[in-house]
């Protein structure tokens, strides 16, 4: 739901999962509280994107019609690279090495001007070192878009409706 529209991404699968067991739910709620602020409503569905050793995603910024105003990446299995370009200055761009079990965090700036990327296997760098992309989850939480309070559900797909972790 999220990249299909986009057409962004290849060799890939995905979900939106709101049940989970006790032990995840744990780790959300580490992430929930690293992310977001008190104020901020998530999702009521996290996001599990699962990438083939070639598949990749190209660059884009998430809609902000059903994303709000942070993006927060569990990285599984394989390391990655994410590349952030500035939509206005292709010259402003940072790189980010994704260990798994590590976390990201877009917001501010870095949600709204920047595209985000990860990259193919072939030109998958960081600096200078290689990342050989193997198969890479991750997972994936955003709160919900500004002015999307639980009174206004009827503007989200139904995966997306607001409700707790
Ligand atoms: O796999 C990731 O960490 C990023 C996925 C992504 O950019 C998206 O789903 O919009
Ligand atoms: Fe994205």
């Amino acid at each position: 739901p999220w990249l299909r529209t986009l057409e962004a991404i290849h060799g890939f699968r995905e979900t939106e999962k709101s049940r989970w067991s006790e032990a995840s739910r744990a780790i959300l709620r580490r992430v929930q509280a690293a992310a977001f602020g008190p104020g901020q409503t998530l999702l009521s569905s996290v996001h599990v994107l699962d990438l083939e050793p070639q598949g990749y995603i190209k660059p884009h910024v998430d809609s902000i019609k059903f994303c709000g105003s942070t993006i927060a990446g569990l990285s599984l299995l394989s390391p990655s690279v994410m590349r952030l370009v500035h939509t206005q200055e292709p010259g402003e761009w940072l790189e980010l090495l994704l260990e798994p079990g590590s976390l990201y965090i877009l917001r501010g700036s870095a949600r709204y001007d920047f595209s985000h990327e990860i990259l193919r296997d072939e030109e998958s760098f960081f600096g200078e070192r290689r990342i050989p992309r193997g198969r890479r989850i991750s997972v994936i939480c955003r709160s919900l878009p500004e002015g999307m309070g639980p009174g206004e559900p009827g503007q989200l797909p139904p995966a997306c409706a607001p409700g707790p972790l």
